[in-house]
């Protein structure tokens, strides 16, 4: 059912150091995710079954690889006289400082585009983290409470709370209440309540608060935006009760990639269909995936175009993934198009897309660190990983354009990415 009078602005300009190699040329918002997905499939899924009908999404950092995602809209129903989704990039005309200088400015440079919609509410989310949510509820939630602003959070273990924007909500009603306090990653927590970035505002409020803080000297919604309300304005706490993937390390990225393959996956996908472009990277073109006669698959997530000879064992392989006969990947995420050669061996490795595994050749260990490949890396036949083996950058191609056309290939253990040869 369409919710009427909300528009959507979604922040998936950001880039994360800790992901290494995975967001050299893509913003965090479309890393691949899922054997199939981009990360930002999973909120604008949840606008499409929220039943919101426009959009706006603020890109920034390479948004080469955003354009082509989001096309037209079409893939999450956007598409149309009612509805649209529009990629709102700074605008880099009249001055150089028009570049979006955090996620209040990169809102506050959209005001026109918000007005030209004339909602009355307006829900800034992140396009960055995976997890099923139904707007609709937090609108409802925000609506019976007179709320100005609502801002959803979900509950993290106490050790990791200091990583978060954390709020402390009042009231006894179990969906959320008054937001009595909020501080933005406090070196020690207030609470262990989470903020997700999913900012719901009466359109008003949030022009106001975005013209006061026009002159601050940050313009971050958790740092500057949200302590100040409180008091001032009707703030309430909405309190998520599911799954949530925050993705900001490998670690993470792995693990929530992993979660995926389980008896009971995470967030449940079979009730809550997630689209995604099936038009970019030729998705839909490519035949059914094909397990050979020696194939051995258990435990994994494969797509259209994948070819399997080999072993494959706790892994999630997207589109066009070869893997060849006598090779063994395992605890592994390969991207589009990647090769493992005749006897290769993979383990905990994350490949970006079209990396060459030559024939024989090692990457990764049981246990170890995990081991990231860079788009289009070719690592050498009988080469092992990290061990003093060289590995090449090819040509990049069309999805990454850009001045410097040769992606370095990099190999990096979790946590510590750096630049390999090449
Ligand atoms: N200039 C820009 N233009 C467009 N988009 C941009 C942008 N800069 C960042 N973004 C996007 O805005 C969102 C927030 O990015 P941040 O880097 O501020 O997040 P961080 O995870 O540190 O903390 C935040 O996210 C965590 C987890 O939700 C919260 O707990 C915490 O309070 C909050 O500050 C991301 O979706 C990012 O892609």
């Amino acid at each position: 059912m369409a919710v009427r009078g909300v528009l959507a602005m979604v922040l998936a300009g950001g880039r994360v150091d800790e992901l290494g190699v995975l967001t050299h040329r893509r913003p965090k918002s479309t890393v691949p995710f899922g054997g199939l997905y981009r990360v930002i499939d999973f909120p604008l899924s949840n606008i499409m079954h929220s039943g919101i009908e426009r959009v706006g999404v603020l890109g920034q950092y390479r948004s080469a690889s955003l354009i082509s995602h989001i096309g037209d809209g079409a893939s999450w129903d956007l598409a149309g006289r009612r509805r649209g989704i529009a990629l709102l990039p700074p605008f880099q005309g009249l001055h150089a400082w028009d570049w979006y200088r955090g996620t209040a400015n990169a809102v506050h440079q959209n005001l026109d585009f918000i007005a030209a919609h004339d909602p009355d509410l307006v829900l800034v989310l992140s396009g960055d983290h995976v997890y099923r949510m139904d707007y609709g509820e937090l609108v409802a939630f925000h609506r019976e409470a007179g709320a100005d602003m609502t801002a959803a959070f979900v509950e993290v273990p106490p050790g990791e709370a200091s990583r978060f924007g954390l709020g402390r909500i009042g009231g006894s009603d179990p969906r959320g209440g008054p937001l009595e306090a909020y501080r933005e990653k406090p070196a020690r927590p207030i609470s262990n309540w989470a903020s997700m970035t999913i900012y719901l505002f009466r359109r008003e409020v949030l022009e106001a608060v975005l013209d006061e803080n026009a002159k601050a000297s940050s313009h971050e919604f958790g740092r500057d935006i949200l302590p100040g309300m409180i008091g001032r304005y009707r703030v309430f706490g909405y309190r998520h009760a599911g799954y949530w993937g925050y993705l900001r390390t490998l670690e993470e990225y792995w693990r929530a990639n992993m979660a995926l393959l389980g008896p009971e996956p995470a967030p449940p996908l079979e009730d809550w269909e997630v689209r995604t472009n099936l038009q970019h990277e030729r998705i839909a073109e490519r035949g059914p995936a094909f397990l050979g006669p020696g194939a051995e698959v258990a435990s994994a997530v494969l797509h259209n175009g994948v070819r399997v000879e080999g072993r494959v064992e706790g892994s999630v392989l997207f589109p066009g993934v070869h893997v060849e006969k006598g090779a063994i990947v395992r605890d592994s995420i390969l991207f589009f198009d990647v090769r493992v050669g005749e006897g290769a061996r993979l383990e905990r490795v994350i490949a970006d897309k079209a990396a060459v595994f030559g024939p024989g050749s090692v990457a990764g260990r049981t246990g170890g660190a995990l081991t990231v490949v860079g788009a289009r890396a070719r690592i050498p036949k009988g080469c092992r990983v990290g061990a003093g083996c060289e590995v090449h950058p090819q040509a990049a191609e069309q999805d990454f354009p850009g001045p410097e056309v040769a992606d370095a290939a990099v190999v990096a253990s979790s946590g510590q990415a750096r630049h390999g040869a090449g």
